[in-house]
């Protein structure tokens, strides 16, 4: 395993050049790979595990997803099946339905845990909050998990496009002595570069916590604050807008995202850096005790009976949507919808 310094702290990560896919396939090679559920992550690791070379199947209920699976290439009664017939042909499972549809199937997935096979999850959630999930597998069998650190359709864009997604891995129980090969075969197999060492608790914690903050409940809300102020004081819906969103997304965020913050900076007028440098603290302050509140929140489990309660509704999807929708049909995000048919590049 490499030791690779983090801004001054060690951690330890595997990498493809001590794990590379001729590896994991020899690690892997009288397993079958049953993904469980064909969502969002379902799609992105079974295509890139099958354009790898594994040996692998898709469990999924009928309906609309089923569809979608046979339109990418898998076969009803070869390599597509119920979920339960593909939980007993399969050796490791990757249980990729939603963290509140896993609830509801595990006991038909669990009658299937026989000794000596694998439950791999991409979550912590349905381990680490076992009380009130009902999640508690056999001690037989290996229980694992690697998370790609990103959404299922990035996974299979990049790994299309020759690129990657990093994921963290952590192994939970280890039943076979195997564990961790396996864990890290199928990390190298579903298009993971590197693969960061946590635990599953960790796992749930940070992830709970980043979706529900900066990387998508907090980035709404600072963005409409500031939309917002903007318009109560006559600025019109594009100049909003593009001083909000657009600027950020096309222009400033992508720098962030190559060389980092100070990079960005140095790349703007230094009337611009010194107010960014001036005002970075009393956000920062302003933030921090939401974003305890948040960990807090997460930590005690609240947040994972929140999803559970809500996700296991039957009618959860149109409640979604129209949640959705109202996001969609706001002044801020109508307004983007038009000024993205202007950027340049779609004329
Ligand atoms: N969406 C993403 O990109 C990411 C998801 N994850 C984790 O990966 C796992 C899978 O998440 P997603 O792909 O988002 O799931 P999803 O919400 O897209 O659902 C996946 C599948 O669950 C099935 N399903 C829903 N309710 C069901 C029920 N009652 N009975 C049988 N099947 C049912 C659906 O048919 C679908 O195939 C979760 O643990 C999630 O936290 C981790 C990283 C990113
Ligand atoms: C894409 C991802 O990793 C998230 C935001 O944590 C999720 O979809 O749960
Ligand atoms: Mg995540
Ligand atoms: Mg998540």
């Amino acid at each position: 395993m490499a030791k690779i310094n983090f801004g001054g702290v060690i951690e330890e990560v595997a990498t493809r050049e001590e794990f590379p896919l001729e590896k994991a396939r020899e690690v892997l090679k009288d397993e079958t790979i049953a993904v469980i559920g064909y969502g969002v992550q379902g799609p992105g690791q079974a295509c890139n595990l099958r354009d790898n070379g594994f040996k692998v199947i898709v469990g999924q209920r009928e309906g609309k997803t089923f569809e979608k699976a046979v339109a990418d290439g898998w076969v009803p009664g070869e390599t597509l099946f119920s979920i339960e017939e593909a939980c007993e042909r399969g050796t490791i499972i990757c249980y990729l339905l939603s963290d509140a549809a896993q609830i509801a199937q595990w006991p038909n997935v669990k009658k299937h845990l026989t000794a000596g096979k694998a439950l791999y999850f991409s979550h912590g959630f349905g381990i680490t909050y076992k009380e009130r999930t009902g999640i508690i597998p056999p001690a037989d069998i290996d229980v694992i998990m690697v998370a790609p650190k990103g959404s299922g359709t990035s996974l299979r864009t990049l790994f299309l496009e020759g690129r990657g997604l990093n994921s963290s891995y952590a192994v939970f129980q280890d039943a076979t002595g195997r564990a961790e090969e396996r864990t890290l075969a199928v990390g190298i197999g579903v298009g993971s570069g590197y693969l960061f060492k946590t635990d599953f608790k960790r796992e749930v914690f940070s992830d709970l916590t980043g979706e529900r903050g900066a990387l998508m409940g907090a980035v709404q809300g600072l963005f409409l604050a500031q939309y917002e102020t903007l318009r109560e004081h006559g600025h019109t819906p594009s100049e909003a807008f593009n001083e909000t969103v657009e600027e950020f997304t096309q222009s400033l965020l992508p720098m962030v995202g190559a060389h980092g913050m100070d990079w960005m900076y140095a790349n703007c007028s230094t009337t611009a850096q010194r107010g960014a440098l001036d005002w970075m603290g009393p956000f920062h302050d302003a933030i921090k005790p939401v974003m305890e509140k948040l960990y807090q929140s997460v930590a005690t489990g609240e947040e994972a009976q929140r999803s559970i309660d809500s996700n296991s509704q039957p009618d959860y999807r149109v409640k979604l949507e129209a949640e959705l929708a109202a996001l969609r049909d706001s002044e801020m995000w109508r307004t983007g919808e038009t000024v993205r048919k202007l950027r340049p590049e779609n004329n």
